[in-house]
């Protein structure tokens, strides 16, 4: 069912500050923040050889990864996001299996204009799992 890693997430309390870290100090290239009201964050993506990291900040006051923050006040590892075929069959099949589907169950866009789901990190080993349909 899983194909390759998308992305890595880091929640970081600053993100422009975060931004110039990895161009300046870890020499990576970084993309322009994307503001994603609907997720209640703003994003960047440092691109890697052979995946990425998404660097993501709270947008608005509901935003999901607040009370993330709220305990790693200096930013911290958020979710690691595996790429999928078909996200409603990989959905059922882990609903079947007892897994927990966060939010309505039905899956949202994402910052790459693809279908993503978050899965409960205590249904996976204290990680927030995001699954992207590719
Ligand atoms: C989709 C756009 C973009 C993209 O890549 O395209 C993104 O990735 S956006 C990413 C931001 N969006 C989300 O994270 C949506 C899914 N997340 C959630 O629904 C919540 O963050 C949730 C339910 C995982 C946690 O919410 P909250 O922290 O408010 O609830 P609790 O405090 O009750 O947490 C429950 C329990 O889980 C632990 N926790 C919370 N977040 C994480 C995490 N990222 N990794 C591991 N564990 C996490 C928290 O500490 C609580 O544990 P406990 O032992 O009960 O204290
Ligand atoms: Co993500």
């Amino acid at each position: 069912m899983l194909g390759r890693v998308n992305h890595i997430a880091i929640a970081v309390p600053d993100l422009s500050a975060a931004t110039a870290t990895y161009r300046d100090v870890l020499g990576a290239k970084v993309t322009a923040p994307q503001a994603l009201p609907e997720h209640g964050v703003t994003v960047v993506f440092v691109d890697l050889p052979n995946t990425k990291v998404e660097l993501l900040e709270p947008l608005g006051d509901a935003s999901p990864i607040a009370a993330f923050l709220g305990k790693n006040p200096g930013g911290g590892m958020h979710h690691i996001c595996y790429e999928v075929a078909d996200i409603t069959a990989a959905r059922d099949r882990l609903v079947a299996g007892g897994a927990r589907v966060l939010g309505d169950g039905n899956p949202k866009i994402g910052a790459h204009g693809k279908p993503v789901l978050f899965l409960h990190p205590k249904d996976f080993y204290g990680t927030l799992i995001e699954l992207e349909q590719v």
